[in-house]
């Protein structure tokens, strides 16, 4: 399905000794063996694609004005930086072997929402479930029995902190109903884990900005640029006009990957050859006002949170969005992948105090038995969750549902 979004090595990823130095250079693909289709140095004269209409290129440590001046002598931008190209009227370069993901997505849909959340949740559900049909079987609550639940909810990646929160409200909630058998026990835990993550339900409402702009962060390989493809689809469902800026300027490959999906499902998108992530995203948020766009979804190359150039650089990137739009972004949106486990919540911290997040995607719970990290990222720093991701398809991607979570989760 979106196989074409992504089928990358992991060490095409920026590194923290990463040659190029945001503040004096164009972004650079750090790894000079990376797999990308075509080198995009500062010197490559710009690729024969269809050149939309002129857009100023900016210094990387400037913020670009809000009417596009003359670039200035001194700090002029190599060329390529400079060249637009937008779709659906650029020619795609093929990656290979492209899903369609319209063809793939109609056998998804033979399968609920709900269906296909269980079975993403399959996992971490054999795991933790299987481990609590034990302990729920029969027999007395006692000691044994909080300590064993304590070590179930551990495993499944809830955290110290969420699986203290939880034993405690248990706890109470067997004293309170004066609850004596353990198989009574499964509804005061699911009772429980519903109250915990709650409040993290808090569906995203693009209405009343034209246009709303989410900016897209995470890790490297989080998921990011596969997310935008879906929440375009879904945007487009509502009846939303959607623009893609490709920000993600050190991968090529991702700006392909965009450029392709956006021909394919009539979306237009804004890239340059080279340039910067911020330049990219004004542009976008330009192009977006003047054709009345509903929703703009700024991509941006992935990053850890201890690569602090990376993270001065994506802060420039909101700066300028601002810029463009003074109340934008509406949406900093953190990317974050279920397989991490427990080192999402210190994504979550990290990219919260830089950015100021205002929602969370958790990808890839399908492939994970670490989806109880829903429970330590409400526990420690609830961020809103706007969406699920549970496997590749375009429909994997939906609003988070707390009650729908628990319920694929224990039955
Ligand atoms: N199973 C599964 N795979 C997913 C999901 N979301 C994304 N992927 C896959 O994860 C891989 C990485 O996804 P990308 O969207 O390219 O990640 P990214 O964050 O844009 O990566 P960078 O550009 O390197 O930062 C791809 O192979 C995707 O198909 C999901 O919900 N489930």
């Amino acid at each position: 399905m979106f196989s074409f979004f992504k089928r990358k090595p992991k060490d095409n990823a920026p590194q923290a000794n990463a040659p190029a130095t945001p503040e004096t250079a164009p972004i650079q693909a750090p790894d000079t063996t990376a797999p990308v289709p075509e080198p995009v140095p500062a010197v490559t004269p710009a690729q024969p694609v269809p050149v939309a209409e002129p857009v100023a290129a900016y210094e990387r440590d400037e913020l670009p004005p809000t009417s596009a001046p003359a670039p200035d002598a001194g700090h002029a931008v190599p060329a390529p930086a400079a060249v637009p190209i937008e779709l659906p009227e650029a020619p795609a370069p093929a990656p290979s072997a492209p899903a369609e993901p319209d063809a793939q997505a109609v056998p998804e849909r033979k399968l609920s929402w709900t269906e296909r959340l269980k079975a993403g949740l399959a996992k971490t559900r054999s795991k933790l479930g299987k481990q609590l049909a034990g302990l729920f079987g029969g027999g007395k609550i006692d000691e044994d029995l909080y300590e064993e639940l304590e070590t179930v909810l551990l495993t499944a990646d809830m955290g110290v902190d969420a699986t203290m929160h939880l034993l405690g409200d248990v706890r109470e909630r067997v004293s309170l109903k004066g609850l004596k058998d353990a198989s009574e026990l499964k509804g005061a835990l699911k009772d429980s884990l519903l109250e915990l993550i709650g409040p993290l339900e808090q569906p995203l409402s693009v209405e009343g900005k034209q246009p709303f702009v989410i900016m897209m962060a995470g890790v490297n390989g989080a998921g990011k640029t596969t997310s935008i493809g879906k929440l375009a689809k879904y945007y487009q469902s509502q009846g939303k006009k959607v623009m893609l800026a490709a920000g993600d300027t050190f991968r090529a490959a991702a700006r392909e990957q965009l450029m392709a999906w956006g021909e394919r499902n009539n979306v237009t998108v804004i890239a340059q050859q080279g340039g910067d992530a911020a330049a990219v995203c004004f542009d976008a948020i330009q192009a977006a006002k003047a054709r009345g766009i509903d929703v703009v979804l700024a991509d941006t190359a992935g990053r850890l949170p201890t690569q602090l150039h990376l993270m001065e650089e994506i802060k420039k990137v909101k700066r300028v969005i601002q810029k463009a739009i003074p109340d934008g972004p509406h949406e900093v949106m953190l990317v974050i992948d279920a397989n991490t486990g427990q080192n999402a919540v210190t994504q979550v911290k990290a990219f919260d105090d830089a950015l100021g997040l205002t929602g969370l995607i958790l990808s890839k719970l399908d492939g994970s038995a670490k989806g109880g990290v829903i429970a330590a990222i409400a526990k420690q720093r609830p961020v809103p969750l706007r969406f699920v991701g549970v496997g590749e398809s375009i429909d994997d991607l939906r609003p988070f549902s707390a009650r729908d979570y628990v319920d694929a989760l224990f039955d």
